[in-house]
């Protein structure tokens, strides 16, 4: 049974890319759709805007469940606890066909990791299978499903992707690349920096936790909640933001880190990340497309049999229509 205060920490995150049947993508733009419409749309998804940051690339909403990203062609949802952001879709493919210059969905990508409590979230949530056939209905289409499950402990992390029409082609394609770790167990003596107790302000929270240091030179946008809770998001240059979200209580803690910006290797970073948050378990998934200055990280990861303190439990690599895709199960050693 869950605990009277459980938060349910792991995210739905739906991203979407949009394109014109004419290729002249040069000539749409997501964010002609007003601020405030992205913002009341939200009331679908159950949660709402607390901060906001942009610069000429991107548009990044830190919400009361997590985040949004508004870029030209890229929209990005994610939402924790017993949000619902399918329900987010519909309205907003009205939106985009209607003010954007886009009239048509190139691809969809929605994932999550296993929730702790299933049974506490809302209908479709409770199983993937019900998030699927609800996608298709959506975007009229057979999405490609999959789950991947460590083969040492319960984690496994689930994926929907579609790509309802077929791009201008490849040699197009612009460089896209994704890391995300989810992590649980995570070390109280960290989690506790994530706490009004401990911190005054999120700015606090975010250089003693060492957040900071992980992307130098990124802008900002940082929240701590009340009484425990951290979510900031970053943005830079060419539309290059990170993510993370903190849900700090020992029983069910749960930290998310996602990027999107480009490196040869990967392997740092992640250590690094490792190290800030010493988690006893990560999910780490990397999605890179043909043009991406990291597709070598496939390679890297596939063998990397130790991060740190961190030992690879299993991964699994598999190529999308798009995409290459690597997910990794990882575990600290035992001390
Ligand atoms: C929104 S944050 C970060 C969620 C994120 N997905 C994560 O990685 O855990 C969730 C944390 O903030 C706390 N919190 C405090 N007030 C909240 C509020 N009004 N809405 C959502 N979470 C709140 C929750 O108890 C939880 O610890």
């Amino acid at each position: 049974m869950a605990a009277d205060d459980f938060f349910e920490g792991a995210e739905k995150c739906i991203e979407i890319w949009f394109g014109r049947q004419d290729g002249k993508v040069e000539n749409g733009d997501l964010r002609k759709i007003p601020r405030e419409t992205y913002e009341d749309l939200l009331k679908a998804a159950c949660c709402e805007v607390i901060s906001y940051t942009s610069n000429d690339e991107i548009d990044a909403y830190v919400l009361s469940e997590s985040s949004m990203f508004v870029a030209k062609r890229r929209f990005i949802l994610k939402t924790c606890g017993t949000t619902t952001p399918i329900e987010y879709i519909k309205p907003l493919l009205i939106y985009v066909y209607e003010f954007t210059g886009f009239d048509e969905v190139e691809d969809v990508f929605y994932s999550r990791k296993n929730f702790e409590h299933p049974e506490l979230q809302k209908d479709t949530y409770r199983s993937f299978q019900l998030e699927i056939q609800t996608l298709d209905i959506i975007f009229k289409g057979t999405g490609m499903a999959r789950c991947m499950r460590s083969s040492k402990t319960k984690d496994s992390w689930y994926l929907y992707a579609l790509h309802p029409v077929e791009c201008y082609g490849k040699e197009k394609q612009t460089p896209d690349q994704t890391l995300e770790l989810m992590m649980t167990q995570l070390d109280p003596n960290v989690m506790q920096i994530f706490t009004k107790q401990h911190s005054a302000n999120a700015n606090q929270a975010t250089q003693d936790s060492g957040i900071s240091k992980l992307l130098p030179n990124m802008k900002i946008d940082d929240f701590l909640f009340d009484p425990c809770g951290y979510s900031m998001n970053g943005i830079e240059k060419e539309g290059h933001y990170m993510t993370i979200h903190i849900t700090p209580q020992q029983e069910f803690s749960y930290v998310s880190f996602e990027t999107n910006v480009p490196q040869s290797s990967y392997k740092e970073l992640v250590t690094k990340v490792l190290k800030t948050f010493q988690p006893e378990k990560c999910v780490i998934t990397m999605f890179t497309n043909e043009k991406s200055p990291s597709k070598s990280n496939h390679k890297e990861f596939k063998y990397l049999t130790e991060l740190g303190e961190w030992q690879l439990d299993s991964n699994k690599t598999c190529s999308l229509k798009n995409h290459d895709l690597t997910v990794s199960f990882y575990s600290k050693y035992p001390s």
